[in-house]
């Protein structure tokens, strides 16, 4: 791209006229909205699939609704989903072609990079990974000692871990609880050593997930895995073929590491790392949910990307949530955005949705590669939501931060929980809903008041209110509610990418710190001096090699 087609998104006249219009807001109150239309609960919400979204506790007016779809007008957003869904390379650093939407496809469907249609290889790998999954299912895939694999073992970081980690919990109800799940991420020893340590090598099946095969937290897990694995049968080479499996573009790199490469799951280079888990990278997840759960929840996906593609902008979920976090970054100063589960089995999710918009949104100079001066990508963070009350929730509702937040409830539990359990769902439900409530419209000095508080501590107890949320309510967190959900929020992050004209799909910013650990490793063990490194550096690399009686 060239720098003549850029918008400097500021220098808009659409940013210009939420400027004013945000101005004209001012202080406006959520109590005040609500008490302007009385139908706001019910007009300002959306459907699509099972999601109910009810945007009504957010800053925004009619016109604010407006001003903010004539932006996404203005910055190409529709033109450039478009791009996407076509095929065309919009990952313009990495010149590559964006296409997880591809992953969720149905079988009929045409789409094509450089020419060739890519729906055909994406449902044989599927297929593949089918056949493979109900073979371990069924205990026929025997390990090296002829026993059937009973623990399953994902080594993978990044998005060839945060996905299928996240969805391993959320769909813990539909899992075999026959089967063991690990997933090993950190480079920390630790990591594999809790996860390995209680298992029969003989019956362990190792995922080695890796979009390029060469990342070293990953190479390194593997390597150690398959010690111990060796160790522990006592055999050699031959029995790593029983025992790993590999999830990969690279298929060069998977055979140097000794993986068969007809025990490798392919996927390929238009599907980023971070929107990866609905590809070859969910194998772990295909096994514990079984290859339907795992279409159903695809299907959940593609529900979602054609509302995306297809739907009005007024109805366009994704593009709302996009642009509400547009306007809370851009006019109120927003510098983070929580999402805050109420369900025990989302507990992964905001640290997957931090991958995601993070990684993707994380950026500070525009797709021509200019210095961008409006906001881009919030901290994303949250933890599920009544264990966020006793701890932060104080911040949100007092403190001096504009925090958006979403907040994600199911109306029924999805598992069999045991007798007596099912009832505590209302409660946790109602503190869904009175935590939205008390974040509208807070409580008054006069409302304290009147509960004949001393006067000194009115101050202390008044609720400011005015905190803008969206609410998602379901009915039940099923493998499809699940893929709507990833769905939507993907679409998010796209549609602010395209706004605010970064490339949401490269990743740049990650490659210094691992070229620089690579320097500093030999330092540490001694196979290279610490000539060159800053002060700091030299200094605590030092002190470290004295803690570890290497000086
Ligand atoms: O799947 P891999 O190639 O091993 O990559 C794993 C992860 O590491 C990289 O550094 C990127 O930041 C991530 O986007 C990626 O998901």
């Amino acid at each position: 791209m060239t720098t003549e087609g850029r918008i400097r998104l500021n220098r808009l006249p659409e940013w210009a006229a939420l400027g004013k219009h945000r101005e004209q807001l001012g202080a406006t109150h959520l109590r005040e909205l609500f008490a302007a239309d009385p139908e706001r609960g019910t007009g300002y919400t959306l459907r699509v699939g099972d999601l109910h979204l009810d945007y009504s506790k957010q800053l925004v007016t009619d016109e604010t609704l407006e001003l903010l779809r004539e932006l996404a007008a203005a910055t190409g957003v529709a033109e450039l989903r478009d791009a996407m869904f076509r095929g065309e390379k919009i990952n313009t650093t990495e010149d590559r072609a964006v296409l997880h939407t591809a992953l969720r496809a149905p079988r009929d469907a045409v789409i094509e990079v450089d020419g060739e249609n890519v729906v055909p290889k994406v449902h044989a790998v599927l297929d593949k990974m089918a056949g493979f999954a109900d073979t371990v299912r069924s205990g026929a895939w025997t390990g090296h000692t002829g026993r059937p694999i009973k623990n399953i073992v994902n080594i993978g970081i990044g998005g060839s871990d945060l996905g299928p980690a996240m969805a391993y919990e959320v769909l813990r109800a539909y899992t075999r609880r026959d089967l063991t799940f690990r997933f090993v991420s950190n480079v920390d020893g630790a990591d594999l050593h809790e996860a390995v340590r209680d298992l029969d090598p003989a019956e362990t099946l190792f995922i080695v997930a890796s979009k390029t095969f060469t990342t070293i937290e990953t190479v390194t897990n593997a390597t150690s895995a398959r010690d111990w694995l060796l160790t522990g049968l006592g055999a050699g080479q031959e029995a790593v073929a029983k025992h790993f499996v590999a999830l990969s573009t690279n298929a060069e790199k998977v055979q140097d590491f000794g993986i068969d490469t007809a025990n490798m799951f392919e996927f390929w280079d238009w599907v980023g790392g971070r929107y990866s888990y609905d590809s070859a990278i969910g194998l772990s997840l295909m096994i514990a949910i079984g290859p339907d759960h795992f279409r159903e929840m695809l299907d959940g996906f593609h529900l979602v990307d054609e509302h995306f593609r297809t739907a009005a902008a007024e109805e366009n979920a994704p593009l709302l949530l996009g642009l509400l976090g547009v306007w809370y970054g851009g006019f109120f100063d927003a510098q983070s955005h929580a999402v805050l589960p109420y369900s025990h089995y989302l507990s992964k999710f905001t640290a997957y949705l931090q991958q995601l918009d993070m990684e993707s949104n994380g950026k500070s100079v525009d797709r021509q590669g200019e210095p961008v001066d409006w906001q881009t990508g919030p901290v994303v963070w949250g933890t599920p939501g009544t264990n966020g009350q006793h701890a932060y929730y104080q911040l949100i509702h007092q403190g001096t931060k504009v925090i958006p937040a979403d907040f994600i409830g199911f109306a029924r539990p999805v598992a069999d929980l045991l007798p007596g359990l099912v009832a505590q769902h209302d409660l946790l439900m109602a503190n869904f809903f009175a935590q939205t409530q008390a974040l509208a419209f807070g409580k008054t000095p006069e409302e304290v008041r009147a509960e004949g508080v001393p006067e000194e501590l009115v101050p202390h107890k008044t609720f400011q209110g005015n905190h803008p949320t969206t609410t998602i309510l379901a009915d039940a967190l099923t493998p499809s509610v699940l893929g709507q959900l990833v769905a939507l929020y993907e679409h998010k992050v796209f549609v602010q990418g395209a706004i605010w004209n970064i490339d949401s799909f490269d990743q740049w910013g990650v490659e210094l710190g691992k070229v620089l650990a690579k320097k500093i490793e030999p330092v540490l063990t001694g196979d290279a001096s610490a000539e060159g490194l800053d002060s700091s550096t030299a200094a605590l690399v030092s002190a470290y090699r004295a803690l570890r009686g290497r000086s």
